[in-house]
């Protein structure tokens, strides 16, 4: 029995542990409402079966390339053993969207724990209908009775202590005597998601704007502040401008990419961007190439989340 405590439930995508995951993760993204838009189910089920037999193979080859395994379960993991530690009125759990442990496992074990009153703190700073909604909308949706009460945080990309995080990664990555251009790199999100509503492009854009002022006030200057989207998957139109077209403005010159979307390193981060992007960036004549880690499990980042969460 953990007396008095309230849960703490960390949600976050998922990851794979290997290639069997892998097709566990794609299978069940695809077959998400808010990713894959179609009403209806049998139809969504069919098509995302079709994208995952096509995409699991070369998907699995960039996983290869950073060890055969996501980072990001060991590194939730991490930060719910960091948030237990230092954390008195919460134990924290995690809870993932695509692979294990997943939400029904984990109210199992919040209820073998004694606790009824339960915080969702979906690690995505910037409200999006495919990430935020959907875990919560997924977890609430695996409560097995009502004896638990559950509030969830929306979203926190204007917490103070957050973007002190950020702007101090930044900080850490210049060197005093050269001059930067800062590209805050966004996971990529279809257009007509954007148009039915959702607020993520605003947000974001919201974000950057904070984040900017703040660099600012700091005295710290870059040649040039941008926003752009990585990771687009399939024929739709995406968020604009993209990573690639983002970076071909800067031949000769230096950059520093801070992932925005991600709160903690993943193959976004790790393949993507220090790999795949960073071989473009070498093809396009950039001259310095560098990537920010995310908040990850940072002292910093829990007084953030102890600020976030005291309300
Ligand atoms: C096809 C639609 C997708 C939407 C919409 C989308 C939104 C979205 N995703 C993240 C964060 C992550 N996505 C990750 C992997 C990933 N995402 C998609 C597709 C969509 N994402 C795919 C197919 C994949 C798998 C990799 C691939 O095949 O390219 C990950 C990485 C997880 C890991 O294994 O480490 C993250 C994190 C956000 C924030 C977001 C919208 C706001
Ligand atoms: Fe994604
Ligand atoms: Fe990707």
């Amino acid at each position: 029995m953990q007396k008095n405590k309230k849960a703490l439930v960390l949600l976050n995508m998922g990851g794979a542990r290997n290639k069997d995951e892998l097709k566990m993760f794609l299978t069940n993204m695809f077959n998400d409402e808010n990713i894959l838009t179609i009403n209806i189910d049998f139809i969504r089920s069919i098509i995302a079966n079709f994208i995952v037999k096509k995409r699991l193979d070369s998907a699995w080859e960039n996983y290869e390339k950073i060890g055969n395994a996501s980072p990001i379960n060991p590194l939730t993991e991490k930060l719910v053993d960091k948030c237990n530690e230092k954390i008195e009125e919460f134990k924290t759990y995690q809870a993932m969207r695509y692979t294990p442990p997943f939400a029904n496992d984990v109210l199992e074990q919040i209820k073998k724990d004694g606790i009824n009153e339960i915080l969702l703190f979906p690690l995505y700073a910037q409200f999006s209908t495919t990430t935020t909604k959907s875990s919560v909308q997924d977890f609430i949706g695996n409560i097995p009775y009502e004896g638990f009460t559950v509030k969830y945080i929306e979203e926190f990309y204007k917490n103070d202590k957050f973007n002190d995080c950020i702007v101090n990664e930044v900080i850490r990555n210049i060197d005093d005597k050269k001059e930067y251009n800062l590209i805050f790199s966004a996971h990529g999100l279809p257009q007509k998601i954007v148009k039915k509503g959702d607020p993520y492009e605003e947000q974001m854009n919201e974000h950057v704007e904070i984040l900017s002022k703040k660099l600012d006030e700091k005295g710290i200057k870059f040649k040039s502040i941008n926003l752009a989207y990585q990771s687009k998957v399939g024929p739709l139109k995406w968020l604009e401008p993209s990573l690639e077209d983002m970076l071909k403005n800067f031949k000769d010159e230096n950059v520093i990419i801070y992932p925005i979307s991600f709160i903690v390193d993943n193959s976004e981060t790790d393949f993507e961007l220090d790999i795949e992007y960073r071989e473009i960036a070498h093809k396009l004549g950039i001259s310095e190439y560098k990537v920010c880690r995310c908040v990850n499990d940072s002292d910093e980042f829990i007084e953030a989340i102890k600020d976030i969460i005291k309300n």
